[in-house]
């Protein structure tokens, strides 16, 4: 687990202009000193459904285009949903890797470049397949008045998550944007090892 017993706080906010759309950006630290923020859109009344995204970090996906992965296509997939929706949240956490951090998501790769699957690599170096807590959400959610969510997410274990920090989940959006041939096998190990919920017919050889 990455964040047991953390401590977070809000340090503060200013407007983001993105390609997508205005957003305002929220900064929250961990006691760690691990650094977390989230990107809302639009205004809306605390007992409104808001949708939200709660995306960790990818920096060759989201940052460096990368195709090996879904991510870049799902965070874009994501703010151009919630602009269109006319407000929402993104929660961009700072869990590189599934939670191993950079530079041991490219000792990964590294591996599955010889065969390995995204499960097995992570394990071979020790890892569990993955390492997340949400914890922090709560207050991210709490501090922008999100109490009611449709989650945008292929991943049972976010949606778990939440729900044990109280939040209420009343609807999952799947979000499976940008399955290419260069991460099908990536996608199909995500929905057989890890539980995602992908239609198998979308990383079909
Ligand atoms: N260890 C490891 N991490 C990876 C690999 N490919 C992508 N990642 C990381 O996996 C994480 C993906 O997070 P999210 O985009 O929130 O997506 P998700 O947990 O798959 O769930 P969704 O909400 O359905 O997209 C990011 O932290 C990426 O850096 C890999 O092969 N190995």
């Amino acid at each position: 687990m990455t964040s047991t017993s953390q401590q977070y706080r809000f340090v503060s906010a200013a407007k983001l202009p993105t390609r997508k759309g205005e957003f305002t950006i929220h900064a929250f630290v961990e006691d760690s000193g691990t650094e977390h923020v989230a990107l809302s859109y639009g205004s809306w009344q605390p007992s409104d459904v808001v949708p939200i995204r709660i995306h960790s970090e990818c920096l060759t996906g989201d940052a460096l285009f990368s195709t090996r992965c879904d991510c870049g296509f799902q965070l874009e997939r994501a703010m151009e949903n919630i602009v269109a929706h006319g407000y929402g949240v993104l929660l961009y956490l700072r869990q590189e890797g599934r939670g191993i951090g950079l530079i041991n998501k490219i000792r990964a790769y590294h591996l599955q470049d010889s065969g390995m699957d995204t499960v097995e690599a992570n394990e071979h170096l020790g890892f569990d397949a993955d390492l997340r807590t949400y914890d922090m959400c709560k207050l991210m959610l709490d501090k922008l008045d999100v109490h009611n969510v449709e989650l945008m997410t292929n991943n049972p274990r976010k949606t778990a998550a939440l729900k044990d920090l109280g939040i209420n989940v009343v609807s999952r959006k799947p979000i499976d944007h940008g399955i290419t041939n260069d991460n099908k096998h990536y996608i199909r190990t995500k929905t057989e090892k890890l539980g995602h919920a992908f239609d198998p017919h979308l990383f079909k050889d």
